[in-house]
């Protein structure tokens, strides 16, 4: 479970959010929507303790998450604006560094996966000289190769294609069902119904909103 209590952020003086409170379980699907710098990346950074929040706490399993990092960043799975992959390298061949750090993973197949994301035939490509999307596919690969129970995807869905998104609102389920945990922004529409999907909305401040 994943709580935060009263957060504020603070950005150059001026407040992105106050007092924001919110629990997640497991098995919860939550998207964090508001305008472009209303503070949804920040609030991921602090979440996972990138940046110290002005006020308030964040719980990973009741414990503050500055208590007890490691055992948080093992549960944790994030994948930021970047994506995080070696543009030298192939797609299969930043599949295998990903599975390295996996060592549970190491008998899934690589191939099968890259084909889930819809790279068959993309395999041995170096990854810079694949378009954006393909690119952010090779990222998002990385959902099939961890344990990790908690999701937190900054945009998860830039450059990528309808049946991309579909894909992966399927591996969310997925994921939710097995009582994993999925945080995630996006400007997308996504097409998963309110059973599935919890929102929290996030709104500009007034304009006079100064610490
Ligand atoms: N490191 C920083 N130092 C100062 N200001 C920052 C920093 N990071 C973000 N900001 C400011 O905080 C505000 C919120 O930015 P943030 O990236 O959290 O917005 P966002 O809701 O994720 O936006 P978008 O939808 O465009 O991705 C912006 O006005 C931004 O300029």
């Amino acid at each position: 479970m994943l709580r935060c209590e009263k957060l504020t952020c603070v950005r150059e003086d001026r407040v992105l959010f106050k007092d924001l409170s919110f629990v997640i379980k497991p098995g919860e699907i939550v998207q964090v929507e508001g305008p472009n710098g209303v503070g949804k990346t920040s609030l991921f950074r602090l979440v996972i303790g990138l940046s110290l929040p002005y006020q308030g706490d964040i719980f990973w399993q009741d414990t503050p998450i500055t208590d007890d990092r490691e055992h948080f960043y093992q549960k944790l799975l994030y994948l930021g604006h970047k994506t995080g992959i070696k543009p030298e390298l192939t797609a299969l061949e930043n599949l295998q560094f990903f599975q390295k750090l996996q060592p549970s993973h190491k008998n899934l197949d690589l191939w099968e996966i890259l084909a889930k994301v819809g790279l068959a035939g993309y395999e041995d490509i170096i990854t810079a000289q694949l378009s954006a999307g393909q690119q952010r596919r090779v990222a998002l690969a990385r959902l099939w190769l961890n344990d990790c129970p908690l999701w937190i995807l900054d945009e998860p869905f830039t450059a990528i294609d309808k049946s991309g998104v579909k894909v992966l609102e399927n591996l969310f389920l997925q994921h939710a069902a097995q009582g994993g945990i999925v945080l995630l922004t996006t400007h997308q529409d996504l097409s998963l119904d309110k059973k599935h999907l919890s929102k929290i909305i996030l709104e500009k401040p007034q304009d006079n909103f100064y610490v």
